[in-house]
Parts: structure tokens; C-alpha cells; sequence
């Protein structure tokens, strides 16, 4: 023995030591793997996953493939697996059980540029950090009495906003409400954000012409995101350079709301938290994610209102005759006049369910979770697609049609009523919500009151296309342009 020892290899000798251990490792990985039970997958094809089945509109293929394989399923873009959520009960479950677990943020490389040095509020991960930068959103920002103190900044830009169409109903031309949603929306945000008392037109155009460079970017094809080790192929075609620049672009504008502050406003309190409290602040990451959610979600959604609205001419009568009657002849619509239009709140909220701004990003903790009976690993990348739970049949009739009706008769939270999830879910949900639904309501109610909405083409309102197109967030694929009549 002593001689086999002497003359032996001493790393053969060292696995001969370790061989039990490395045979039971073997049996309890392989006992392991035998036991999980990982959710469906469609059928994947090597190096692209499911790519082949996924077509320009992301949410709705997602949706189709979950009829066929159920409301937890894994799906791969080229080699990045995501777990999809598709049903109202699929998503109560992690949001009732299992919430802190799913209240990560994927790290997606087109967005990169979005989060700084990763310490902004939209994909900072879930923990201390993260919960003290809502606060401050929260109190400075975004809560009811945030957005109360925001009101004159607000009636100002919407009188601006009712003075342009007037010109064009004036010269009886037709109008794109698209941009003047997009306007009107970028220059509320940008004062509430700096505290500016006069308007800001020119950062406002600044932003929009960047918007649409923006979108049109993440509407493009990145490497990175599907297949992290080919990242080099970005740089190759020059989608890097363009991401960096862009991302260089939106910096530039934050640094000049930054110089342009105006004492005790959203910005200079982050600013004062960062230099005088010394606290781990990245002020422009912080600024860009919220600034961007904040427009993009507004505007879109106040586009697909009054798309459905033109569309729907009887809910256009209905929700007139509910403005007019609350208001009667006077010149300024009032907040408290608004609290009692619940017909234009059902409208919003249909409008909400059948077209929330996107699919909802989410990651897993570092721990094993289960979830619908399937084994979901560790740091599980997660879509929450958004416009399957809200069309799910089981809690909604004629889910596909735009109802405002059925919100009369049944009472549902805009945030967390089962099956209605707008805002998102749990502790990580929109925190925008009340600046959000305030807005929507103060800018329709303000455009039904005024004016009556012709199509400017001749065509029947019914005729109105609804097409999408997914960018970022999933918008009109064609701007809506509609001609206004005066009314009072
Ligand atoms: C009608 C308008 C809006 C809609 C439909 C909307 C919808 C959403 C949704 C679905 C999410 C994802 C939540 C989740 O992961 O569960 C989100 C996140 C977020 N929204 Fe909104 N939003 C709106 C307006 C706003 C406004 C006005 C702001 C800010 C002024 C804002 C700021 C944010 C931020 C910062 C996040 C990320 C929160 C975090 O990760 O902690 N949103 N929004």
C-alpha cells in the first residue's frame, strides 16, 4: 500500500479520496432535477428559443402562447428565459404569496443607460435603498397633496393646451392630439419637477424629439439583451454607440433641469439630500426612469382614451352629458367637479384594462420559490404580461370590447382588485398612480367640455384604427388626428 501511495499521482490520489463524495453529489443533483417541476415551455428551436414565435406585438404573442401552455410558463428570447404570468389568478398568487420574492428588477441592456449607476428607483433591487427613494418620490412628488400643490402649474398648461386646439377649430383644420398629449404631458412633469412658474417649451421639445429617437431604439433588435455573451455584436453594428449616445443625450437635458431648480422642488430635494445629507443618491439616474415613466404612461394612455372615445361615439355622448351636467355653464372645471364624474372614471379605468402601457418586468430573490405547483429557480427573470391578466375571461365578459359600463356595477380598486393590476402589483407598484389618474381626468373632462371631435378624413369613427405597434411601451401605430369644435 505504502509503495502504491509512494508512487502514485497525488491528484489521482486526492478524486480516489473524493470519489464517494463526488458519486453522492452526483445522485443528490441528479435526485434534485428529477423532483423539480419547471413550468411549460413552448417548443424551442436551438440558439433562439422561442424568438420564432414571438411577432412585433411582444404582449400579444405572449398572450397567445399562453392559451396553449398556461398562465406560468418559460419562454426563451435566444438564451434569456423568462418566466411569463398570464392570468389573474396565476398573478394574486405571487402577489398574496410570494410578493417581496418577485419585487426585483430584471437587468435589461437597451435600459442600461436609464439606471446610472444602478441607484435610480425603477430598477434599483428591492431593499433599504431602493424603499427610501419612494419616500421621497412620495412626498415631494407624487402623493395626493404632492400633486395638490402641483394644480394652478397644471390648469395653466391645460388652458395652454385648450387655447391651441382653439386656433385649429378656428381655421376648421384637423389636429394630432397625439403630440398635443405628448406636450401637454411633458411640460406638466417638467415643472412639477424643477418647480419652474413659467412654461418650458423648448425642454419640452427637446425631450419629444428625444422620445422618438428613444422609441424607435428600443423598438430595434439588441444582441445583448437576448444572448449577453454576443454583447460584442452591438458594438459591431454600432447599436452600442447609439444606445450611448441617446442615454448621453437624456443626461443632458436632466443636467439642465438640475441647473434650472427652482428652491424646494422634487429636484432640488434630491439634489439637497445628496450634497448636504450626503446620501448615495444618483440624481440624473433618479430623474430619468421616473421622468420617463411618468410621460410615456401618461400620454399613451390619455391616446387610447380618446381613441376609444372617438371610437365609441355613444360613450362620447354619455360622457359629455355627464360633463356638462357637472358643470354647467361655468368657465373652469374645478377638482371637486371632477371627484363626481364616475362615468369619465369608468371610462378611464375600462381604458386602463384594455390597454395598460406595457409588460411588467420583474426578477425573483436568490432563493427556490413555488409557485402554481412549478419550481421556480433562483433569480428567475419575470414578465407579468399585463394585457392577459386583464382580459382573462374568468373575471371578465367580453374581455376583448371596451365596456365602461361594466365598472358601474362592479367596484374595482385601480390598484388591487383581482384580474385589475394597471398600476402593477405589491409593494413595487406604480407609485404614480395618484398623478396619473388625476391627470387623465383633468385633461379629458377639460377636452369633452370644450369642444365636439370630428374625424378629420370624413371616415365613420367605427372605422378608427386601433393598431398598435410596441416601443418601449405599446402606443397608436399611426398618430390619431381628429378635428375639435367649439362647444362653449
Ligand atoms: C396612467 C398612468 C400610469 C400608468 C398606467 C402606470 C403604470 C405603471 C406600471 C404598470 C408600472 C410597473 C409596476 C410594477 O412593477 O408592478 C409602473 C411603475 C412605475 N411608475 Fe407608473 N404608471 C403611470 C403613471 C406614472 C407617473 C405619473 C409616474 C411618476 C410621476 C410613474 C412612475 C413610475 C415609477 C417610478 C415606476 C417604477 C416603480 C418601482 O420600480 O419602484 N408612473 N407604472
Amino acid at each position: 500500500m505504502e509503495q502504491i501511495l509512494s508512487n502514485s499521482n497525488p491528484f489521482l490520489l486526492t478524486l480516489l479520496a473524493l470519489f464517494p463524495l463526488i458519486i453522492f453529489a452526483l445522485i443528490k443533483k441528479n435526485n434534485k432535477s428529477r423532483k423539480l417541476n419547471l413550468p411549460p415551455s413552448p417548443p424551442k428551436l436551438p440558439f433562439i428559443g422561442n424568438l420564432h414565435q414571438i411577432g412585433d406585438l411582444p404582449h400579444k404573442s405572449l398572450h397567445d402562447l399562453s392559451l396553449k401552455h398556461g398562465p406560468f410558463m418559460f419562454v426563451n428570447f435566444g438564451a434569456t428565459r423568462y418566466l411569463v404570468v398570464s392570468s389573474a389568478a396565476a398573478l394574486e398568487e405571487i402577489s398574496k404569496n410570494h410578493d417581496i420574492d418577485f419585487s426585483n428588477r430584471p437587468a435589461i441592456a437597451s435600459l442600461q443607460g436609464l439606471k446610472g449607476n444602478g441607484q435610480d428607483m425603477v430598477y434599483h433591487p428591492y431593499g433599504d435603498h431602493w424603499k427610501q427613494l419612494r419616500k421621497v418620490g412620495a412626498l415631494h412628488l407624487l402623493n395626493k397633496n404632492a400633486v395638490n400643490k402641483f394644480q394652478t402649474m397644471r390648469d395653466e398648461e391645460i388652458s395652454s393646451m385648450l387655447k391651441t386646439l382653439d386656433v385649429h377649430n378656428v381655421k376648421g383644420e384637423d389636429v394630432d392630439i397625439t403630440d398635443i398629449f405628448n406636450i401637454v404631458v411633458s411640460n406638466i412633469f417638467l415643472r412639477s419637477y424643477t418647480g419652474s412658474t413659467h412654461k418650458e417649451d423648448k425642454t419640452t421639445k427637446k425631450f419629444l424629439d428625444w422620445d422618438v429617437k428613444f422609441k424607435k431604439l428600443m423598438g430595434a433588435f439588441c444582441v445583448a439583451d437576448m444572448f449577453s455573451s454576443f454583447a460584442w455584436v452591438d458594438r459591431f453594428t454600432g447599436f452600442t454607440t447609439l444606445l450611448k449616445n441617446i442615454y448621453s443625450e437624456l443626461d443632458g437635458i436632466m443636467d439642465k433641469l438640475i441647473n434650472e431648480r427652482e428652491k424646494e422642488s422634487y429636484v432640488d430635494v434630491l439634489v439637497r439630500l445628496r450634497d448636504v445629507e450626503k446620501n448615495d443618491y444618483d440624481v440624473k439616474a433618479i430623474m430619468k426612469g421616473t421622468f420617463v415613466a411618468a410621460i410615456e404612461s401618461v400620454a399613451l394612455e390619455l391616446e387610447w382614451l380618446f381613441s376609444e372615445l372617438i371610437k365609441n361615439p355613444e360613450v362620447l355622448k354619455k360622457a359629455q352629458e355627464e360633463v356638462q351636467r357637472i358643470v354647467g355653464t361655468k368657465a373652469e372645471i374645478t377638482s371637486n367637479e371632477i371627484e363626481q364624474m364616475h362615468y369619465l372614471r369608468c371610462i378611464i379605468k375600462e381604458t386602463l384594462r384594455l390597454h395598460p402601457p406595457g409588460i411588467v418586468p420583474r426578477q425573483t430573490s436568490s432563493k427556490w420559490i413555488k409557485v402554481g405547483g412549478y419550481d421556480i429557480p433562483p433569480n428567475t427573470k419575470v414578465l407579468v404580461n399585463l394585457f392577459a391578466v386583464q382580459r382573462d375571461p374568468k373575471d371578465w365578459e367580453k374581455p376583448d370590447e371596451f365596456i365602461p359600463e361594466r365598472f358601474m356595477e362592479k367596484h374595482v380598486d385601480f390598484m388591487g382588485s383581482k384580474g385589475y393590476v394597471p398600476f402593477g402589483f405589491g409593494r413595487r407598484n406604480c407609485p404614480g398612480m395618484a398623478y396619473g389618474i388625476a391627470l387623465l381626468e383633468e385633461i379629458i373632462a377639460n377636452l369633452l367640455y370644450r369642444f365636439d371631435w370630428k374625424m378629420y378624413d370624413g371616415s365613420k369613427p367605427e372605422e378608427l384604427s386601433m393598431e398598435e405597434i410596441s416601443q418601449f411601451v405599446v402606443t397608436r401605430k399611426v398618430p390619431l388626428r381628429v378635428i375639435p369644435v367649439r362647444r362653449v
